[in-house]
């Protein structure tokens, strides 16, 4: 049996008041005019993984306007070992309740146990040419569904790191702040080893498949954390070089008003390999066809790694490929034996899916199968 969920239910979610869908292990094509919530569905999927989900929006927006109750999405996942029932959403302190099989879970990284996700929109159009840091997100997205605990990491990193920023502004305290270059170079450390980790693995499974590839195959590496260092292969041997290069560069830091190297500015660098070129330089459809191929090669590793075959959601891809591509990029979602969420506003895109996928149409916030 596929890992698929089988109902999913929302409740004052963005656009919809309450809505509830039975689902069956095919793939699921959601269709429907523009701002109908074909996005708001998926991202309501997104949120039941750790991260602030697809739209990375801050968790009161989620919040239907006008609505008295507080968001919530509930999913019943069928899995080898049963099924099982999880759900989030907002407390009424505005803390985030996670709910797995009845019980309070401590965190979202729980719901790992039971469900991954990846996902493409439109917004990551841009990303190979965009801003560092979407990259950095896009990775760390990656990196999640392999080890979970990677999310809250680097939010835990970026705190410490705001928390420097602010100690060498106000001139605090410097043991206060050797603690806090103590706690950031533990962070840092693992988050850049898990990002690195995570990149060999990949690669290696890129490789791999690059002769059977219907889409073209990425070469990925990080730019260097130090440009003068080689970084040190071992864990506590990275932290000592971070917690010393943060202790040397505070003057440095303090007149520019920032932490200014670390985990948090180094860049995903991508090329097209079979054109040796910079992703950025591709056409949109060559960039797209490119993110895709990253995101099924990484599918089947978080297969490979954990068992778990991560939920694709992917907005509006079907739209951007041609014919040739859409069908194939459909026969890559059979291979990878799991459950994908489809949007496009014309039903005609996944015709070629023929009964492999559901097909619901959604209407202002509203759900019904076709
Ligand atoms: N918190 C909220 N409460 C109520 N409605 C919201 C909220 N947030 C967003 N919306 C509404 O949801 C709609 C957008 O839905 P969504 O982005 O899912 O559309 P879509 O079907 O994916 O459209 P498109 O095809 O244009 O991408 C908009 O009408 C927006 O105003």
């Amino acid at each position: 049996m596929i890992r698929h969920i089988s109902r999913l239910r929302l409740t004052a979610f963005r656009n919809y008041t309450a809505a509830a869908l039975d689902l069956d292990q095919r793939h699921v094509v959601l269709t429907g005019p523009n701002g109908s919530g074909k996005t708001n569905l998926l991202e309501a999927v997104s949120v039941l993984s750790p991260g602030r989900g697809l739209r990375g929006a801050s968790f009161d927006t989620l919040q239907a306007h006008g609505s008295d109750l507080n968001w919530a999405v509930a999913a019943s996942v069928e899995t080898d070992s049963g099924p099982a029932d999880i759900g989030t959403g907002a407390l009424p302190d505005g803390g985030r309740r996670v709910r797995i099989n009845g019980a309070n879970a401590r965190s979202i990284e729980a719901m790992s146990d039971y469900l991954r996700v990846l996902w493409l929109t439109p917004a990551m159009d841009g990303l190979f040419s965009g801003p560092a840091g979407e990259r950095r997100r896009f990775l760390d997205r990656l990196v999640t569904t392999l080890i979970p605990a990677h999310s809250a990491a680097v939010s835990d990193f970026e705190k410490a790191m705001r928390q420097r920023n602010r100690l060498l502004e106000e001139e605090g305290d410097a043991r206060w702040l050797s603690a806090v270059e103590a706690q950031m170079a533990e962070l840092g450390a693992s988050v850049h080893l898990n990002r690195t980790d995570s990149l060999v693995s990949l690669q290696a499974l890129i490789a791999e498949s690059l002769e059977d590839a219907n889409f073209p195959a990425a070469l990925l590496s990080l730019t260097p954390l130090f440009e003068d260092v080689a970084e040190p292969a071992t864990s506590a041997e990275l932290e000592s070089l971070l917690a010393q290069r943060w202790h040397a560069l505070r003057g440095l830091d303090r007149a520019a008003g920032r932490t200014t190297s670390g985990p948090h500015r180094v860049d995903l660098e991508v090329v097209h390999a079979q054109k040796a070129m910079p992703a950025a330089l591709g056409s949109t459809g060559e960039q797209k066809a490119l993110l895709i191929g990253l995101i099924l090669a990484h599918a089947r590793l978080v297969r490979l790694r954990t068992g778990i075959v991560p939920f694709l959601l992917l907005d509006e891809i079907a739209a951007h490929l041609d014919p040739d591509r859409r069908k194939a990029l459909f026969q890559a979602l059979d291979g990878l034996e799991t459950q994908c969420f489809l949007t496009g506003t014309d039903p005609v895109l996944f015709e070629a899916l023929e009964d492999r996928a559901q097909r619901i149409a959604v209407r202002d916030g509203r759900l019904a199968r076709e």
